[in-house]
């Protein structure tokens, strides 16, 4: 049984990080094959993807922030346990979209419950196991949440749909996490053109895993 690598990609809304994920992965898996996995929180399976269908329905409007912010937590333990795990304990590489650094930044500051209490939560549901590597890619809440409104409109979620301040509150969280885990966190700058962020992203992996993705 080998031990796997687990790489998560955080960011604001709209920042890039599922279209430079799809991009690398494609590239990828014509040296890695199947050794690397790809998936995404909340979902990744079919109990994790039915509790993601209640969050972000737009006609969830009623739900508390700490149902909110247990419900990902749900999500995650099952995606942890059906997909994340197993998949390490054969040895791959696991790319997900999103992982506690969201909670803590979303539920946390984003929604007020306070980053330790869903750090602590997250604790619980993750048994503590902490990602090799997370990439964070940085943009101004203004400029990834313009994105989405012009290129993504038909796919605006409840989260999406909250006030400006609160997606600063997410940015200013994650910029706390960057801070208080240098060894963690590598920030991508994600202002730049795709192809920019495509680029840096994979030099971040490279240099973090010399000889894996090159
Ligand atoms: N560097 C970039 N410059 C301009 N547009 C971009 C850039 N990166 C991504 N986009 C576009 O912005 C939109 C949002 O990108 P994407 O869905 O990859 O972001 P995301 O970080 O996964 O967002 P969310 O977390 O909200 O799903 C897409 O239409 C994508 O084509
Ligand atoms: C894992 C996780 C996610 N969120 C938020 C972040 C986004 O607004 C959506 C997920 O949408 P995406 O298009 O798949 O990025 O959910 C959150 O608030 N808390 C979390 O733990």
């Amino acid at each position: 049984m080998g031990t796997g690598l687990l790489i998560t990609f955080e960011g604001p809304d709209g920042a890039g990080k599922t279209s430079v994920l799809n991009t690398l992965f494609t590239d990828y898996t014509r040296r890695l094959g199947s050794k690397l996995v790809t998936t995404r929180e909340p979902g990744g399976n079919k109990i994790s993807e039915a509790i993601r269908s209640i969050i972000m329905d737009q006609a969830n409007v009623e739900m508390d922030a700490r149902t909110e912010a247990l419900l990902f937590a749900a999500a995650r333990r099952q995606h942890l346990m059906q997909t994340v795990r197993p998949a390490l304990n054969d040895g791959k590489i696991v790319f997900s979209d999103r992982y506690v650094d969201s909670s803590i930044a979303y539920q946390g500051a984003g929604r007020n419950i306070g980053e330790q209490a869903v750090a602590d939560m997250n604790q619980f549901a993750t048994e503590g196991l902490t990602p090799d590597l997370t990439v964070y890619f940085d943009v101004p809440s203004e400029v990834g949440l313009a994105r989405i409104h012009q290129y993504r409109s038909n796919e605006i979620n409840r989260l999406d749909d909250e006030e400006l301040s609160f997606h600063q509150r997410v940015r200013q969280a994650y910029l706390k996490l960057v801070a208080a885990h240098p060894e963690r966190i590598v920030v991508v700058d994600a202002t730049q053109s795709f192809d920019d962020v495509v680029h840096a992203t994979n030099a971040v992996l490279v240099d973090r895993f010399p000889g894996l993705f090159n």
